[in-house]
């Protein structure tokens, strides 16, 4: 440790808000021992189905939060952690935070989010717009075109497209569906910067998510000009909601307040650190901070990160940032929005019922059945190949309005089948962003895999087949978490930054996955077929599934 002030036992507290839950992970500062944990779900979950304050339906594509959902966790979670590490609450030194990214909060002044006023408890744009809300894919398309047309400067820093998931996209969908909510929000937030300011009392904006997914490159938003010409309305919306001093990563952000250590049962005072993003924290975490280790957190969606050294505009990222992830490099970003997602909708809605049964009777999970049974099949066995969009695709075509395709279907095929091509499929999806990084000249040497997914072995198996590189696993559980409390540490001034908070609390297991020559050569064929199928359907050559997204649309609004 950098001070030598700092007690030997002391520990800090990271707290991961995933989509569905809110995980607290209390962890030694020494040695990254992770010594207690609690996770804590929002009880409102995704609403994305109706409106709880109305009981009225949301349109398609919408998905929205409920922010004092995210308050319970620091109610619950952190206490119940700090519990069950067993440690005196004196001994926290600080706490860090990380958040689901695009993750939007309309807000007054002091920052109280629009749907706890009376007068906008009943209006969905008062609720935060969670990462994957899509509904704004008609503004990013607009977006989109506009920039091309401009030749802005920033669109390569984000390989060519802006998302529906981003700030700009939803703020003038904002703008244009409920002006008076535009109008009365005075900041247009990040979650993960609306938490650190209930913790502080203080609004910081963190430079991770505003160069992610606020569009700030080399010191400038988007032009006012430009903004205009998307809609007049929209001109001042960079000066008016979102402009801010951004603050660095591992930085402090400030003390915790009063009432927040009343709420977590932490000292008042202690380190707060800046927000951040649950992608971003988790490469220190699984000490990869070095360029070429790309990492891939799986959970519902998977983000892929990695540090390089060069800038480089690789096609359909999400976007590149100095020092994005790690001070001194450039953090690269892609992603695929729906996979743990995928497999779940799956289980939900197209699985028989004796499935159901024989799971409940093992005391096993349908996830854990059906992988079961697929992993006894060779690769090809069940004829099938599949396109992982069925919540649209975040890279490398950044279009929701894609969806999903199951090729080769046939009287015989069986549930498992369909499972295994959908997990095979998204193991292509990430196949094809490692491959178009490797083209544009940010090779990636290392693929090293954490999250909640990493507990099925067939779907690394899998990954490491269709990658054809030797999968590293993050020696934690809780990736996430312990990030954010590693950037705790820094911020409470334990480690001179976060590359040395990484070699003391974080761990990586190498190569614990590698592939199996045979199953490589049989993936690379199917792979060519499901590119075939990536493209025809995702470049343009057949637009079908914008069309039925519309007709989709049109038939709800009553207008078929
Ligand atoms: N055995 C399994 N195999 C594949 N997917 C699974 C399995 N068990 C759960 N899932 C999926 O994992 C996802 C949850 O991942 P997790 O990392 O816990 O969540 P989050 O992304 O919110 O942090 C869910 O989408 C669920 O469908
Ligand atoms: O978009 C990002 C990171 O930029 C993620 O926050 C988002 O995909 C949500 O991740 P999870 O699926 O909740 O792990």
């Amino acid at each position: 440790m950098t001070d030598k002030t700092i007690h030997p036992d002391a520990c800090v507290v990271g707290v991961d808000f995933g989509t569905l839950s809110g995980r607290a992970v209390v962890v030694r500062v020494r040695d990254g021992a992770e010594l207690g944990t609690a996770v804590h779900d929002y009880s409102h979950g995704v609403v994305d189905g109706v409106l709880p304050a109305t009981g009225r339906a949301l349109p398609p594509e919408w998905a929205l939060q409920v922010p004092s959902d995210y308050l319970d966790v620091l109610r619950t979670a952190v206490p119940q952690a700090v519990a069950d590490a067993g440690v005196a609450p004196e001994l926290v030194i600080g706490i860090g935070t990380d958040f689901t990214a695009c993750t939007m909060v309309p807000v007054t002044a002091d920052g109280t989010p629009l749907c706890d006023l009376p007068e906008f408890a009943e209006n969905p744009h008062a609720y935060v717009k969670l990462w994957r809300h899509h509904a704004a894919q008609g503004q990013a398309d607009r977006i989109n075109d506009l920039a091309h047309d401009r030749k802005e400067s920033w669109l390569p820093r984000y390989g060519g497209l802006i998302s529906s998931e981003w700030e700009f996209a939803k703020g003038l969908q904002v703008l244009e569906e409920a002006p008076e909510v535009y109008a009365a929000m005075e900041h247009w937030v990040e979650a993960a910067d609306w938490i650190i300011w209930q913790l502080t009392g203080r609004y910081t904006r963190n430079a991770c998510t505003a160069g992610y997914k606020g569009i700030h490159q080399d010191g400038a938003y988007p032009s006012e000009e430009f903004l205009a010409e998307l809609n007049p309305a929209f001109a001042t919306f960079v000066a008016d909601k979102l402009d801010h001093p951004l603050s660095a990563l591992g930085d402090k952000a400030g003390t915790l307040t009063a009432e927040a250590a009343e709420w977590t049962g932490l000292p008042e005072g202690i380190a707060v650190a800046v927000g951040n993003v649950d992608a971003h924290v988790t490469a220190p975490a699984a000490q990869a901070v070095e360029p070429g280790q790309m990492v891939a957190i799986m959970g519902t969606s998977t983000c892929h990160v990695m540090s390089g050294d060069v800038l480089r505009e690789v096609p359909g990222m999400c976007g590149v940032v100095d020092g994005g992830i790690v001070p001194g490099l450039w953090g690269y970003e892609a992603g695929q929005s729906g996979v743990g997602d995928i497999f779940a909708w799956f289980v939900k809605n197209q699985v028989p019922p004796a499935y159901h049964e024989q799971a409940d009777e093992r005391g096993i999970t349908v996830h854990e059945l059906l992988t079961e049974l697929a992993a006894t099949q060779r690769v090809g066995e069940h004829g099938l190949v599949a396109l992982d969009w069925h919540s649209g695709n975040r890279s490398v075509l950044v279009d929701h309005e894609l969806s999903g395709v199951v090729v080769g279907q046939t009287l015989a095929t069986k549930a498992e089948d369909i499972y295994r091509a959908l997990l095979e499929a998204t193991a292509f999806g990430t196949r094809v962003i490692i491959d178009t990084f490797t083209d544009a000249g940010v090779p990636v040497t290392e693929l090293v895999i954490a999250g909640g997914l990493v507990k099925n072995r067939l779907l690394m198996q899998i990954y490491a087949d269709v990658v054809n590189l030797p999968l590293s696993i993050i020696g934690s559980a809780q990736g996430p978490a312990l990030g954010s409390a590693m950037h705790a540490a820094v911020a409470a001034g334990a480690f001179e930054d976060i590359r040395e908070a990484a070699g003391h609390m974080g761990s990586v297991q190498r190569h614990v996955f590698t592939p199996i020559p045979e199953n490589v050569e049989a993936y690379e064929r199917l792979f060519l077929d499901y590119l075939e199928l990536h493209d025809y359907f995702g470049r343009g050559v057949n637009d079908v599934m914008r069309r039925l997204r519309k007709f989709r649309r049109d038939a709800l609004e009553g207008k078929n």
